[in-house]
């Protein structure tokens, strides 16, 4: 499914984020949002999982003006988008509760076939797309672990695991290793390519220039109410455009 933004425009209050922003995700490619705090990256996140309507232009699924269909379709089309935030979030229950979380929202098969399924494979606590999930970012020996005992990067980890769970057709990902070590951070990008390499769009906003260069197929770059430039990484990297893009990127550029 592709996202896409076009002209949007928002604001909190008198405060206006950005003006006329325009972007895509597509099917199987990671798109890594960069530019400096406060410039509107999780606002732009937040727009495209419906979270926040636009207060002018269009958020669109596949062609498809979410913000013109009813409550009911728009639902259905929220949840497709897997989102994972800075903060894991999860609840006072084992790893495998926290990780199936998702798809009891969107199941549409009992819990009871799903576990029958499960334990065909041998799976005994949760499901085969949890168990995956889990495995995908190396926790599937912790599945029975409460929650509260992870560390912040396996924390991290179950969180991005819940949001693959229920297979979602987009992944918005708002800084989610921000806070987390390399071995971690290593895992989730790995897994990040992965999701990519199954044909999930993802959109990721980032602080760390290095992220951006090793886990994204394009770069939008946030700047001044703005995307001021979109383009292949290496490109926004090694020739950008815009020379504001440069100053960013080689840290000359502070708001
Ligand atoms: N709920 C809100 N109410 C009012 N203002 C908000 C709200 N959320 C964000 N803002 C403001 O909107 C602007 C953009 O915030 P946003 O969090 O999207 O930026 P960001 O680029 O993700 O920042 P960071 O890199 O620090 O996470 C900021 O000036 C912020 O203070």
């Amino acid at each position: 499914m592709t996202l896409r933004a076009t002209d949007v425009y928002h604001a909190y209050g008198d405060e206006t984020v950005f003006e006329a922003v325009s972007l895509s995700i597509s099917p199987g490619e990671v798109v890594a949002i960069i530019g400096p705090s406060g410039v509107g990256k999780s606002t732009l996140l937040r727009l495209l999982a419906l979270f926040d309507a636009p207060d002018d232009g269009s958020i669109e699924y596949d062609g498809t003006d979410v913000w013109a269909v009813g409550d009911r379709e728009r639902l259905e089309y929220r949840r497709r988008i897997g989102m994972v935030f800075q903060e894991a979030s999860l609840f006072d229950a084992s790893v495998v509760r926290n990780a199936e979380y998702g798809l009891r929202v969107r199941q549409s098969w009992t819990d009871r076939i799903r576990h029958e399924l499960a334990s065909l494979v041998g799976a005994e606590n949760g499901t085969i797309e949890v168990i995956d999930a889990l495995d995908a970012v190396g926790l599937a020996d912790k599945a029975d672990q409460d929650a509260s005992s992870l560390s912040g990067g396996e924390a991290q980890r179950v969180a991005f695991a819940r949001a693959l769970a229920y297979e979602p057709d987009a992944l918005l990902l708002d800084e989610p290793t921000s806070d987390l070590d390399p071995r971690n951070t290593a895992v989730l990008e790995e897994a990040i390519r992965n999701a990519r390499d199954r044909g999930i769009g993802v959109a990721i906003a980032t602080h760390d220039m290095h992220q951006a260069e090793r886990i994204a197929d394009r770069v939008a770059v946030l700047l001044e109410d703005e995307i001021i430039e979109v383009g292949p990484t290496e490109t926004v990297f090694e020739e950008p455009t815009d020379e504001r893009t440069q100053q960013f990127i080689d840290g000359e550029l502070i708001y």
